[in-house]
């Protein structure tokens, strides 16, 4: 009977580490685009890649020159139209090695209680307010950045520079406050500034009753290392937004964890 010569087939460790490394990342970039605009461009991208190499096979030369002029110029398209999906991949990978992550472990390991104690402080009047604007169905949105971006925040912001207070969370979010619309930034210990007008998300497959509070509450999750809490006017809803996903209708004491883990 005839065998099979594999030799040629050497697999070392590296071979099986590139394939997983490979496999990781494409499923990132999979969840990254999944369920937005650059799913359909992604696959038209692909097709026409297909196409140029079944044109270029059967020798038809004008097909074949127009689409590969078009590929030769594929790169820098891709860089142009995929700018958000390649932002937030980059900043996904910077997320995981960052300091802050590793401070995590840090924090398990030694001191965690104390940790939990002031963060508990610094999130209390956050949940408090939360509170008050869900009974009084009042719409609101609270974006929390590990990073201050001055640039993107301040051109749509007002500044207000102010430390952490229920009371003074409830009254921007009041129906009457000049400050109402749009969202609180918190950095750190401090309220960066409200009213501020966030990029939305383009996603195609989110629930119907979500509006522009939500989509600018996820949208602003997809450009930025940022978790955002939304509150609906309409239902009294909370949901909790980060990297561009969203829980929808959490508990407080969902939220406690949450805000704990991430802020
Ligand atoms: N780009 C934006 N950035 C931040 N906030 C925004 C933005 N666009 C709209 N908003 C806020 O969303 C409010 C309108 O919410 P809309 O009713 O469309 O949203 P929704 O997701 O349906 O929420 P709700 O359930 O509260 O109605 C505006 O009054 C404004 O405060």
């Amino acid at each position: 009977m005839q065998s099979f010569d594999f030799s040629f087939l050497k697999v070392t460790p590296f071979d099986v580490l590139d394939v997983l490394l490979v496999a990781f990342i494409l499923y990132q970039l999979y969840n990254l685009i999944k369920g937005t605009i650059a799913a359909n461009i992604f696959i038209g991208l692909t097709i026409i890649c297909l196409v140029y190499v079944v044109v270029d096979r059967l020798h038809m030369r004008m097909l074949s020159y127009i689409l590969g002029n078009f590929m030769k110029v594929g790169i820098i398209a891709i860089v142009v139209v995929f700018q958000q999906e390649i932002r937030r991949f980059l900043l996904l990978v910077g997320k995981n090695a960052s300091f802050q992550r590793n401070r995590e472990w840090w924090r398990y390991f030694f001191g965690k209680k104390e940790a939990e104690k002031n963060n508990y402080a610094r999130i209390k009047p956050i949940i408090d307010a939360c509170k008050t604007l869900k009974q009084t169905r009042t719409g609101a949105l609270i974006v929390f950045v590990k990073y201050y971006d001055e640039q993107f925040y301040q051109n749509s912001c007002e500044v207000l520079e102010s430390r952490i207070s229920k009371r003074l969370l409830e009254s921007i979010f009041q129906k009457n406050s000049p400050l109402h619309d749009g969202a609180v930034v918190i950095a750190g210990n401090r309220i960066k500034s409200a009213s501020c007008i966030l990029p939305l998300t383009d996603k195609t497959d989110l629930p119907a009753q979500f509006g522009l509070r939500h989509r600018a509450g996820i949208g602003v999750t997809e450009a930025n290392d940022a978790t955002a809490i939304i509150i609906s006017e309409e239902t009294g809803e909370l949901s909790y937004a980060k990297q561009g996903k969203v829980k929808i209708n959490i508990s407080f004491a969902e939220l406690e964890k949450l805000l704990n883990k991430d802020f």
